[in-house]
């Protein structure tokens, strides 16, 4: 794991979010994308060297849907950069970690994603983030 490649947030509602966060860090999301795979519109902003990502579903049955339903807002996910995801999730299978994943999928800003199951992190919904370049 090299840095924490951004911290996740679920939302109610993206651009109220998005207008309280511009406000908070100062300057505005680089990047809202919508990734349809995983049913999530999403808003990054960067501060400093780090990232915040805001997530808002966008089908009932995503999972920051379901996660908004139970918990309500709130930090939702950490993810870390890696160098070689593939290899990351075949290191922590072999650890013992839940990876959710088979294999990588397409995520948001250019990222190759895998994700390992809270129950095996204390609670924390881990993400994987490979650059894809
Ligand atoms: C990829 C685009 C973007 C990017 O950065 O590129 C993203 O980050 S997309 C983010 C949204 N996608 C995901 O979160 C995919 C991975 N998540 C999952 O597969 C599920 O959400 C899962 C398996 C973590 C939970 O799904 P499940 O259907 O099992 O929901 P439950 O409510 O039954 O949860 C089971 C258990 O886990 C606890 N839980 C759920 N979500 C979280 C969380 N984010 N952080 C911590 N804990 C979580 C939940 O409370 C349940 O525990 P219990 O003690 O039974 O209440
Ligand atoms: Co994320």
């Amino acid at each position: 794991m090299r840095k924490i490649e951004h911290i996740g947030i679920a939302v109610n509602d993206l651009k109220a979010a998005g207008d309280l966060y511009e406000k908070l860090l100062g300057s505005p999301a680089y990047k809202t994308e919508e990734v349809a795979s995983e049913g999530v519109r999403t808003a990054f902003f960067r501060s400093g060297p780090n990232k915040v990502e805001l997530l808002e579903a966008t089908s009932p049955d995503s999972p920051i849907a379901k996660y908004l339903e139970k918990r309500g807002e709130g930090i939702h996910h950490i993810a870390f950069d890696v160098e070689d995801i593939r290899a990351e999730m075949a290191r922590l299978r072999a650890e013992g970690f839940t990876v959710l994943n088979e294999e990588p999928k397409k995520g948001a800003d250019n990222k190759l994603v895998a994700f390992l199951h809270p129950k095996g992190t204390h609670g924390v919904l881990v993400e994987l983030c490979q650059d894809m370049g």
